[in-house]
């Protein structure tokens, strides 16, 4: 029977993309409206510290297309708080204005393939637990690998996957320093296996990437997709300007 890989986890992730309800939204006060604001600029700011204390890490960015209007991607130790900040949302004067358009539950995860890695290795830990960038722009996608006929990921040994992901992290390489992917796993916690989340300061290098790994055999074989979101970053002194009308 082939052998599961055994994987470190890290912090938990909560992917929360949001619908602004713009007519509702216009037709607000501005009291309202204002209050709405300043409560909002007021959850990121605990997150900001949450993060200063390398006690968890976030990421807000605004969404192209009209499967949301922004994301929240939130990362902490525990489940809890992740419901907690997402609880706390809700009961904001904003949520009154918006809609959950997506959500994704999973927490930050590395395969051990090589066998090699130790988890008390301080870099490891930073992988684990990590400061998500603020770079211009996110790509997010669910996946899975396949299970169909011959093309069943979990009917190979695990050398032949070690393999594979071998020459997926080579692909990957050559992204350095252009694209910073957080592989979470979601495997019992989601509808799919994994979430993928990518960071790049030029938003066509997730194109090029994405197209560049079609062709390796782990995505060409194995790989499933669910549907992509793609955003540009949400400073928090722009959160006015984005919700001006
Ligand atoms: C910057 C790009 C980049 C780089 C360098 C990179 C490297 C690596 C390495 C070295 C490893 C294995 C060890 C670990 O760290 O876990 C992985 C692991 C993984 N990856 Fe990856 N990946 C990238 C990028 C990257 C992308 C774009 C995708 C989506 C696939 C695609 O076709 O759209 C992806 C998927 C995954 C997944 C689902 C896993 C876990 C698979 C499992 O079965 O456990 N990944 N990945």
């Amino acid at each position: 029977m082939p052998e599961a890989v055994v994987t470190m986890d890290g912090w938990y992730c909560l992917h929360d993309f949001r619908s602004v309800d713009w007519t509702a939204w216009k037709y607000a006060s501005n009291e309202d409206r204002e209050e709405a604001i300043n409560e909002f600029k007021e959850l990121i700011g605990q997150w900001e510290e949450t993060e200063r204390s390398k006690e968890g890490s976030h990421a807000l960015y605004t969404i192209v297309g009209q499967k949301a209007d922004f994301m929240m991607m939130i990362l902490r130790p525990t489940m809890e708080e992740l419901n907690e900040i997402e609880t706390a949302f809700n009961k904001s004067k904003l949520a009154e204005f918006t809609k959950p358009s997506y959500s994704y539950v999973s927490v930050v995860e590395l395969s051990n393939y090589m066998g090699s890695a130790n988890e008390d290795d301080p870099e490891i830990q930073a992988r684990l637990r990590p400061t998500l960038p603020k770079w211009n722009h996110i790509c997010f996608y669910p996946m899975d690998k396949r299970r169909q006929g011959n093309d069943n990921w979990y009917v190979l040994e695990k050398d032949e996957r070690a393999k594979l992901m071998y020459a997926h992290g080579m692909t990957g390489r050559q992204y350095a320093g252009k694209i910073r992917q957080i592989i979470t796993g979601s495997i019992g916690f989601d509808d799919w296996e994994w979430g993928v989340t990518l960071f790049a300061h030029d938003v066509l290098q997730f194109k090029k990437l994405v197209y560049e790994m079609r062709f390796d055999e782990v995505t060409s074989r194995y790989g499933d997709f669910g549907s992509f979101y793609i955003g540009n970053i949400l400073k928090p002194d722009a959160v006015e300007q984005f919700l001006q009308v």
